[in-house]
């Protein structure tokens, strides 16, 4: 369970709140316009910016105060994060240790998650000589040998053409449902959310609405939803 409790965040003259809970397992969207606040509720879960007010916990344990490498989640980011001077190899086993002090057994995690995501026999490559695509692969890779029961995103795949987003978008619903994973994904594209989204948390007037299901949402949209689309 991911509680959000009474959390604000200000940033400046903006501020967001959210007041809610999501339960574990499955992949919950954040969805709202553009400036509504979505990577700004996203990096205060993954502790990269700090509440003013309430609290979040995870599991049952209050994590607001924790750094975020302390928190019992990953982060993908938009741009993947990759080390450009580092091989596949080495940037999916970061996920393992910082200093890249593998024991066979981590090795051998490592290369079967590399086959898991279709990277097998490219780590040694770097990620200049690897496709935008590909790119998106090492680094939900690396997320997933942290395993860290929760998986947050940021608009992860938006850089990609949409077959491929759609390609990215199902091979990220198999490897957390298979992980057991529970995912937590902003996007701005209603069709990402219909297509992998068990619920989504609709973001206006600076307020994060509490998760409806997603094809009752769309079935019978809210006020928020009907103006989001347009
Ligand atoms: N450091 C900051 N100081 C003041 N305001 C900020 C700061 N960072 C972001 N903002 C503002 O906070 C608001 C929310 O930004 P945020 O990036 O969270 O929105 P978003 O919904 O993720 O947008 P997008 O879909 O365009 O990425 C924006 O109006 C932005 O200008």
């Amino acid at each position: 369970m991911l509680e959000l409790r009474a959390l604000r965040v200000d940033l400046g003259a903006f501020h967001v709140s959210a007041d809610l809970s999501l339960t574990t397992g499955g992949i919950t969207a954040i969805m709202g316009a553009s400036g509504s606040g979505k990577s700004t509720i996203l990096s205060a879960i993954a502790g990269f910016v700090p509440p003013s007010a309430g609290q979040i916990r995870i599991d049952g344990a209050d994590v607001t105060a924790l750094a975020p490498g302390a928190r019992p989640l990953s982060v993908l980011f938009q741009d993947n994060n990759l080390f450009p001077h580092l091989t596949v190899a080495q940037n999916v086993g970061l996920g393992l240790d910082p200093g890249l002090r593998l024991t066979p057994q981590h090795r051998e995690a490592r290369d079967v998650v590399l086959t898991r995501v279709g990277l097998d026999g490219m780590g040694d490559r770097l990620p200049r000589d690897l496709s935008g695509g590909q790119q998106s692969r090492v680094a939900l890779a690396r997320a997933l040998l942290r395993r860290r029961p929760w998986l947050l995103l940021d608009e992860p795949f938006s850089a990609l053409g949409p077959a491929l987003r759609q390609d990215m978008l199902a091979l990220l619903r198999e490897t957390t449902r298979d992980e057991g994973l529970s995912v937590l994904m902003v996007t701005h594209d209603p069709g990402d959310a219909r297509s992998i989204a068990d619920s989504v948390c609709m973001l206006a007037d600076g307020v994060l609405a509490p998760p409806a299901e997603t094809q009752e949402l769309f079935a019978n949209p809210t006020e928020v939803l009907r103006s989001y689309l347009g």
